[in-house]
């Protein structure tokens, strides 16, 4: 078998989303993504990349002496082999998550990975790819992300948490303003107002660096 990926980038950065901010992490950026969400800022990503196979990426990772790593994109699952790549990580001992668009199906992915499932937003341009039949393969130490650009992004995710009982789920629910897009005071003040009991979170590492490749 050939377990090659094509891969943009591989680098050492503080997780800046999610439930694991602020720890020291590994990001194994895959190369392409079927998607074009109107606010991506990993675009770089769509094109280009190189050719790792499974054994370069790893010693890589190992390189960095952390025990996350987190495996992006692109979309990741776009590349069959990554789910031996969430495997090989897992069996590494690392704490690994992942964060997908929700539009390729989770089955196969190693019960031992975390994932950050991006339920995508009308305004992201894409919610017509999501795959809800994902939702029911989420356990304990997933999460469901929903990146709002506008009040109507607001409104829909409110809706969809409570169409889909998402509340009583296994998954943390977090909330993230699109950069540049919403700010996140009023993203704020909006679950306030709602009392809406979801995490808000910001993509931290863009506040200590800006929005750049490989932080
Ligand atoms: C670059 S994507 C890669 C993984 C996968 N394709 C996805 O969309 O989940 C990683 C995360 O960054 C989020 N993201 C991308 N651009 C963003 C932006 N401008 N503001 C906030 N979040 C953004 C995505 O929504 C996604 O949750
Ligand atoms: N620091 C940092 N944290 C991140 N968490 C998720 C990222 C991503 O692009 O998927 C990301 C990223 O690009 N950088
Ligand atoms: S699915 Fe992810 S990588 Fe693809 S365009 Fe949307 S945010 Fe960017
Ligand atoms: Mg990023």
């Amino acid at each position: 078998m050939d377990f090659t990926l094509r891969i943009t980038e591989i680098f050492h950065s503080l997780q800046g989303e999610g439930l694991a901010s602020g720890l020291p992490t590994v990001f194994v950026r895959l190369t392409g993504c079927p998607l074009r969400c109107h606010y991506c800022d990993s675009e770089y990503a769509f094109h280009g990349g190189q050719k790792y196979d499974l054994d370069a990426i790893i010693t890589e990772v190992d390189s960095y002496g952390a025990r996350e790593v987190c495996v992006t994109g692109g979309e990741p699952l776009a590349q069959p082999n990554c789910l031996v790549l969430l495997e090989r990580l897992c069996d590494c001992g690392y704490h690994v998550s992942l964060e997908t668009s929700g539009a390729m199906s989770i089955e196969g992915v190693d019960p031992r990975v975390s994932v950050v499932l991006d339920l995508k937003t009308p305004d992201s341009g894409e919610s017509t790819k999501n795959d809800y039949s994902n939702l029911a393969r989420l356990s304990q130490g997933d999460q469901i992300k929903f990146v709002i650009c506008s009040e109507a992004d607001f409104q829909w995710a409110r809706f969809k948490i409570d169409e889909l009982s998402l509340l009583s789920g296994p998954a943390e629910l977090l909330f993230s303003a699109s950069f540049t897009q919403l700010k996140p005071e009023q993203l704020a003040q909006w679950i306030i107002d709602a009392r809406l009991p979801v995490r808000m979170q910001l993509q931290m590492h863009k506040y200590l660096w800006g929005d750049v490749p490989g932080r």
